[in-house]
């Protein structure tokens, strides 16, 4: 016997109750508008959890609504733009499965049929109310000889329709959930993709966040292999809560840490993870990564990169992103900053009038205008801090190890001695390349003017910490403005440095891209990385794994195969897909050194088993059936 779907209407098949929207455009030159529309939902919540009867709830509303027949056709366009999300992805179900498909709702027809026609549901299967007019076509009542109209009239409804098969009811509301409760439909499938009411969800057979979920745990043709809220996000170290709701709001799960975790804790919750989102702190071992069974994708919400074992994630088929520019402008400025701050002892001044004695002095005070700014590693902080130093009337020097061309007046020096040699301050923006370890040691600070002041924004390591503090202690060096260290604390409390307590020194507690611009940028820019990925493989800009862009298709397949970069790969792929008669819309092939990264498009339903087939290809590192 057919299974047979009973679908709600408003706030399951579309994100809003229909009333409310009709509210909207009927009360939109009223001055008491707001007023009434809360008082409508008001009434449509209460109706709704079964507080008071759905026939009151009915009348006080359409007597608030004062509704029009010509209202209709506006709400109907409303409509049309607020489909739910994952209704509208999967058309393809409504299409094939429409003989099986009815809508029983609270609602109107005038409003549900034009609508759901579009979906392939024709009116005779839409059981709803009908509005009464009266000569002017006001909305004045509605026909109170409908079952629907009264008090578990769902109920009714169904039990008259007598339909055979197994009853799956998928709504949102109390209304839909005494259906199973009454023993009537066999299944309830809360809907809580646009509202969760505790009360439907408690009572529930199955909460279903989306479509896809609900199509999943049917096993129903779908537009996503694998709906997106299994899909496990862990966010760490207090991310902009900008990346939770985008990522929420596409309908991934995603659980929020405030701070890193150690590499102990990190193994104990990786596992069921399939996304990871850190900033500097959390370091992603091979041992994390070998704990994590199911993670597909790590997001640096930062710029380095050299907390994860980039190699390791790649040969475990793990992509990862990062926010190459979104706080390069917050370190260039808190540079420019702390070379004023620096150049006129402002620290000191400050701290001895905070200790209560007043030193109006010039002493080791100067002006940066005109003075030498040496910058090591001329990427993108460097650059922007060039243009913006020279700006200023400073005199720009840089040293790279690649060859970068020179922006405006600055200097390139050949050698990172002949930049300490000139500079009056130095600032380090090099890469976190474990190669610059100690870049800057004793010998290094020596070679720098005496009285000149040191600037480290880019990893702790770069500087020998005790020869800096030699150089200061000394008074080789004027002064020096600290952001980062050897080792950093998982999350904020007591900490200690040996540079703590010396005189012109700034310290500043890993900030330098922590501002609320840059921060809210990174929450956009690397869960849209993270989304490309997931729902459509894309790996443009990944810092590990080989780059593929392409469109996302509509009517067809996609296959993501990550293997191990051998000979014969590809045409062991293919010969799987014609063993299994199927036809390639479209395939894109990148690879490095190691790995390989084919994206497959294919035209027609296929048999599940050609997935096992691709998956057991001996080298292959990761499958995914994106949809
Ligand atoms: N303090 C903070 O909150 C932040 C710190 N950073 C740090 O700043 C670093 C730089 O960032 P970007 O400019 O965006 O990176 P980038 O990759 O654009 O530039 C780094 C430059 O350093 C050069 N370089 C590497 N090693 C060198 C060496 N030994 N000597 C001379 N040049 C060398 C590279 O060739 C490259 O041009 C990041 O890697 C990160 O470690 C970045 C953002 C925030
Ligand atoms: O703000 C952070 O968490 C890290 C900033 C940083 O060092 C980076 O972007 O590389």
């Amino acid at each position: 016997m057919e299974r047979k779907y009973i679908f709600d209407f408003d706030s399951t098949l579309t994100r809003v109750e229909a009333l409310d929207v009709l509210a909207e455009i009927t009360l939109k030159d009223r001055p008491d508008r707001p007023e009434i529309i809360r008082e409508i939902q008001h009434i449509t919540n209460l109706g709704i959890d079964g507080d008071i009867s759905f026939t009151e709830s009915l009348e006080r509303r359409i007597r608030l609504l004062k509704a029009h027949r010509d209202h209709l056709p506006l709400l109907i366009a409303e409509l049309r733009k607020k489909i739910s999300r994952s209704i509208a992805d999967n058309r393809e179900f409504f299409e094939r499965f429409a003989p099986q498909i009815y809508v029983i709702s609270a609602g109107f027809r005038e409003f549900i049929v034009p609508i759901v026609e579009e979906y392939n549901v024709p009116g005779e299967r839409v059981f709803a109310n009908t509005f009464e007019y009266d000569a002017q076509g006001n909305i004045v009542g509605f026909d109170r000889e409908n079952v629907l109209a009264r008090h578990n009239g769902k109920i009714e409804c169904l039990k008259s329709l007598g339909l055979e098969g197994e009853l799956q009811v998928i709504g949102d509301g109390y209304s839909d959930y005494v259906m199973r409760e009454a023993g009537i439909a066999h299944k309830f499938f809360a809907y809580t993709e646009n509202v969760h009411r505790e009360k439907a969800a408690r009572h529930a057979d199955h909460i279903t966040p989306n479509l896809d979920e609900f199509l999943f745990v049917n096993d129903l043709p779908r537009n996503l292999s694998y709906p997106k809220n299994r899909i496990k996000i862990l966010l760490l170290e207090n991310i902009h809560p900008a990346a939770f709701e985008n990522l929420s709001e596409d309908g991934f799960s995603v659980e929020l840490v405030a701070h890193s975790l150690t590499e102990e804790e990190l193994i104990e919750k990786i596992r069921g993870v399939h996304v990871l989102g850190i900033r500097s702190k959390t370091q992603v071992t091979r041992g994390v990564l070998e704990a994590a069974n199911k993670l597909m994708v790590i997001g640096a919400f930062c710029i380095g990169t050299t907390q994860i074992d980039l190699n390791h994630a790649r040969k475990k088929g793990v992509v990862v992103f990062n926010a190459p520019y979104s706080n390069t402008r917050s370190v260039v400025e808190l540079a420019v900053g702390e070379i004023i701050m620096l150049m006129r002892s402002i620290f000191p001044r400050s701290t001895e009038l905070h200790t209560g004695f007043w030193n109006k002095t010039a002493a080791n005070a100067r002006e940066i205008r005109g003075k030498n700014l040496g910058i090591v590693g001329y990427g993108n902080i460097g650059k922007q801090l060039s243009v913006l130093s020279e700006a200023m009337g400073m005199r720009v020097y840089y040293y790279d190890v690649e060859d970068k061309l020179a922006l405006g007046n600055a200097v390139r020096c050949n050698t990172l001695e002949d930049l300490l040699n000139v500079a009056d301050v130095v600032s380090l923006h090099v890469d976190d390349n474990p190669h610059n370890r100690n870049l800057i040691g004793a010998r290094e600070l020596r070679q720098m003017r005496q009285g000149s002041y040191l600037i480290n924004l880019s990893r702790g390591f770069v500087v020998d910490i005790p020869a800096l503090k030699e150089a200061l202690e000394t008074g080789w060096l004027a002064g020096a403005a600290v952001d980062v260290y050897p080792e950093e604390p998982v999350s904020n409390g007591p900490f200690h440095t040996p540079l703590q307590g010396l005189d012109n020194l700034i310290l500043t507690p890993h900030i330098g891209g922590s501002t609320e611009e840059a921060q809210r940028d990174i929450a956009d820019f690397v869960p849209n990385k993270i989304m490309e990925y997931i729902n459509s493989g894309s790996t443009v800009d990944a810092v590990n794994f080989p780059n593929i862009r392409l469109p996302k298709q509509q009517n067809a397949h996609r296959f993501l195969h990550i293997h191990d970069n051998v000979p014969g790969i590809m045409a062991h792929i293919n010969k799987i897909l014609a063993s299994y008669d199927m036809n390639i819309t479209g395939q894109y092939l990148s690879t490095d050194n190691e790995v390989g990264y084919v994206i497959t498009d294919l035209d027609r339903d296929y048999n599940k088993e050609v997935t096992r087939a691709l998956k057991d290809i001996e080298h292959t590192i990761k499958f995914r059936v994106l949809y």
